[in-house]
């Protein structure tokens, strides 16, 4: 029979996109894709990076057939991995995710507190539509997700859709964070073996072994504490993520039992957070002047010279290469290591069945099989037993249209505990948010 792999990336013109086209070269001996397409819900976003896709693989791999479409037809007919990476209202609306919560003293971050709960109402709505409208056309199709906030979306799929075993959700920030250990360690990241607790962008690593099966967590957290922590492409970071990795050494000083996302020092350090961000400039802000201008001025001018010579579209090639890796994973069932999202069903001993957990997985054609973590101690159990109570009433507030229930996610959330306050925010962020939220009474 005649090989074919269909593959659609849905949030074709995101910013993201060019990073994965080029993945997608890179691993074309080891995932021959044959069609690939790229699906917007806005075409103008979607041209420039549809010509530069069309451009790259005409140069490097011209059996694939490219496309690049508004049509939901033409994106999920009889396809094999969609991957999915939307932004649900855009930039401008991070920016107010961002923006809107430090006006209340609160810090704003895209995916944490007040800014991650808005976006994670956004993207519910039009997640399940997207993952609707696949199964219309294909049943069988794997879907990859890596939209944000990525704990609520997976969980709110989990809830509406219990029984489809072939949705993904998975995030690049644990194996960004591999890279950077192993360069502050010295070795190949792929010779480390990671052990991993948590939820989405709420986790800890407990141990990281080498090929001789030695720990070298330890090694790591006194490396931290000495010397400090850099992600491995540091040359290449913008100020803010490099703020937000130096943070981690504090977080490693403070609680030195294991080595932390770099995203836990939102909920470790609220207030100090909220003092050093800088309101009239948020992450939204760097990105829009930076990798969003980037990405679509190189596009164009690789297409209007229809050449790829002295063309920079992406800084960081990782997160490609990543989600590249991820759909090798299952097509070439691996069984390899990766931190992913899954159900929890006694994962973590003492946490709900339901929570959605990021735990070390092997992964493989069958999918993720996650590996037994036992309990947790009483102040990780805490935080997470608090965060994952913040998400599950997010995702019911948004199926229930529950005003209280978004009130209680709100106050519940590290960030905010106020609920005077959580009340003030949550009545501004659905003044501002009309039209994307379901209405909550
Ligand atoms: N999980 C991870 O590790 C990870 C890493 C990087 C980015 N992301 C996520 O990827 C997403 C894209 O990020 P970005 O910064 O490139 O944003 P972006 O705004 O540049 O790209 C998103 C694209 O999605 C499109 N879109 C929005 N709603 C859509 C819908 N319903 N159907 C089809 N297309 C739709 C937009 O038009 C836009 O072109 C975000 O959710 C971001 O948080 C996740
Ligand atoms: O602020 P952004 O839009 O640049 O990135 C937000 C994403 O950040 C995390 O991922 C990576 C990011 O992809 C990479 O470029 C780098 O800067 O480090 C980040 C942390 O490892 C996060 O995992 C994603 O969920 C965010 O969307
Ligand atoms: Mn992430």
């Amino acid at each position: 029979m005649e090989h074919k792999l269909k593959i659609t990336i849905v949030g074709g013109g995101s910013t993201w996109t060019p990073g994965i086209l080029n993945a997608f070269i890179r691993h074309m001996n080891t995932l021959p894709v044959t069609e690939l397409v790229l699906f917007d819900s806005n075409a103008e976003r979607q041209a420039p990076i549809g010509e530069y896709a069309q451009l790259l693989f005409r140069l490097h791999a011209p059996e694939v057939k490219v496309t690049y479409t508004t049509s939901k037809d033409a994106a999920y007919d009889s396809v094999d991995f969609v991957m999915v990476q939307i932004r649900t209202g855009g930039y401008p609306m991070r920016e107010k995710d961002e923006k809107i919560p430090m006006e209340y003293g609160v810090l704003g971050q895209e995916t944490c507190g007040p800014g991650g709960f808005a976006y994670g109402i956004r993207s519910l709505k039009d997640m399940i539509e997207i993952v609707k409208d696949v199964r219309k056309h294909s049943k069988n199709a794997w879907i990859l997700n890596y939209t944000n906030p990525a704990a609520i979306v997976a969980y709110g799929l989990q809830r509406e859709f219990p029984d489809d075993k072939r949705i993904l959700n998975i995030c690049d920030q644990p194996i960004n964070l591999i890279n950077s250990f192993a360069k502050l360690l010295d070795v190949p990241a792929e010779s480390l073996e990671p052990t991993y607790f948590g939820l989405n962008h709420f986790g800890w690593f407990t141990h990281l072994y080498n090929q001789n099966g030695q720990d070298l967590l330890p090694l790591l957290k006194e490396r931290i504490k000495d010397k400090g922590f850099l992600p491995a492409d540091a040359a290449e970071r913008d100020p803010s993520w490099l703020d937000t990795y130096a943070l981690v050494q504090d977080m490693v000083h403070d609680f030195d039992e294991y080595v932390p996302s770099t995203y836990l020092q939102y909920y470790i350090y609220p207030e100090y957070k909220a003092s050093k961000l800088n309101p009239d400039y948020t992450r939204a802000n760097e990105v829009m002047d930076g990798r969003e201008k980037q990405v679509f001025s190189e596009c164009r001018r690789a297409v209007s010279q229809n050449s790829l010579d002295g063309i920079h579209v992406v800084k960081n090639e990782a997160h490609g290469d990543m989600i590249l890796s991820i759909a090798e994973a299952i097509y070439l069932n691996k069984n390899a290591y990766y931190i992913i999202m899954v159900k929890n069903e006694g994962i973590i001993e003492n946490l709900p069945d339901d929570a959605v957990v990021e735990v070390t997985c092997l992964l493989g054609s069958r999918g993720p099989k996650p590996f037994h973590t036992g309990p947790v101690s009483v102040f990780y159990k805490a935080l997470l037993e608090n965060q994952y109570a913040y998400e599950r009433l997010t995702c019911e507030a948004y199926f229930e249209g529950s005003y209280t229930k978004a009130l209680q996610a709100l106050t519940l959330n590290r960030t905010v505990t106020d609920a005077k306050k959580a009340r003030k925010i949550l009545d501004r962020l659905i003044e501002e948010n009309k039209g994307y939220w379901p209405k909550l009474t």
